[in-house]
């Protein structure tokens, strides 16, 4: 049953799959007036805007792992329409066998990644439903659904929009890094897998997780959600920060990928989201990833410090972090196992 159907049971209480034992109760983002996420105007980056929007991105990728842009240059009425689908999508009749039939990874790795994302040892489960369909480097839109019948052609090109988006970010990512434009896009962003994801209203929402707390495995994720919100960013005092929805914006992470090969100085943090009791929410997120490559940091990055993490490649990477207990139980930001151990200075 799909966590839709469940939640339309009219149930006072939350299964006990989705129940977060581990935390007696999450202490809830009630941040309303408090520090707010980044919002980065995109206007002009390629204009005599581009150095001051580098530099808020490399402030924003290295203090917060964490911020929204506007003025991305993806047409809000492509936005209206796309959220319209994934609506329709959802309302469909047999949504768990849809979400099972279409989600599809490029590789076999990453289908194996999708059947564990549910399993005990991830538990709990997320209280959400979601559709991955993969769009680079193996476009397979012939096998995205093809109910609603408008369904393919807006969100191929959305992830069309999206993945042009994603290559106007990396380069200045790349830039803010003083790297050359295109490196960061060369190498860590082949490949993009665009999560459909609803969150139904929950009875229990302090007792359960939307996503549980996790860093992203990829190298970026943008990411648009709709009005209701439920997002929440660990910022570096280890505080919850909520994610207020700024219509049309995306929200841009940074994930391990990119910690990696930016040697540490852009943050992959720790998110989670956190379910409402009223009202059910809907998030489109794009996860951009390096799928053949052998990621680590370029020889610029590591001149003067040593190397802060063992390279890996993308697949091998995210088949032990789905493996792998969840952070808060374990202790460890999956990333930290790639740690090498530095020698002290002088
Ligand atoms: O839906 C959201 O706001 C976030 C989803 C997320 O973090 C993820 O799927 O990795
Ligand atoms: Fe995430």
């Amino acid at each position: 049953m799909s966590v839709k159907d469940m939640a339309s049971l009219g149930l006072k209480e939350i299964p006990g799959q989705f129940r977060a034992s581990w935390q007696v109760k999450k202490a809830c983002a009630s941040n309303s007036n408090g520090p707010a996420i980044p919002i980065i105007d995109l206007a002009g980056l390629h204009g005599e805007r581009r150095s001051l929007i580098i530099e808020q991105i490399k402030t924003a990728s290295e203090e917060w792992g964490f911020f929204q842009v506007v003025n991305h240059g993806v047409s809000p009425q492509l936005l209206d329409e796309t959220f319209q689908e994934q609506r329709k999508f959802f309302e469909l009749p047999n949504l768990k066998e849809r979400l099972k039939k279409y989600t599809i990874y490029s590789d076999k790795e990453m289908s194996q990644v999708a059947k564990m994302e549910n399993e005990t040892i991830r538990s709990p489960s997320n209280w959400r439903d979601n559709m991955a369909l993969n769009y680079a480097p193996n476009l397979d839109a012939q096998k995205w659904p093809t109910e609603p019948p408008n369904f393919i052609e807006v969100t191929l090109k959305y992830n069309q929009a999206v993945y042009q988006l994603k290559k106007e970010l990396l380069d200045a990512l790349s830039e803010s890094l003083g790297l050359p434009t295109s490196l960061l896009d060369d190498v860590c962003g082949e490949g993009q897998n665009t999560n459909m994801i609803y969150y139904p209203p929950c009875p229990e929402p302090s007792k359960a997780f939307g996503v549980k707390p996790h860093s992203d495995p990829n190298t970026i994720t943008i990411l648009t959600q709709d009005e209701v919100g439920g997002l929440e960013v660990r910022e570096k005092h280890g505080e919850w920060i909520q994610v207020k929805p700024t219509p049309y914006a995306f929200i841009v992470n940074v994930g391990d990928q990119l910690e990696i090969f930016s040697n540490g100085k852009d943050k992959s943090v720790e998110h989670r989201v956190v379910p409402n009791c009223e009202k059910g929410r809907f998030s489109i997120g794009s996860f951009a990833a390096p799928f053949t490559t052998h990621v680590k940091p370029p020889p610029e990055l590591t001149a003067k410090q040593g190397q802060l993490y063992n390279g890996c490649t993308y697949a091998d990477y995210v088949v032990r972090f789905k493996k792998a207990p969840v952070f808060p139980t374990s202790g460890h930001k999956f990333i930290d196992h790639l740690k090498i151990p530095q020698l002290p200075q002088n």
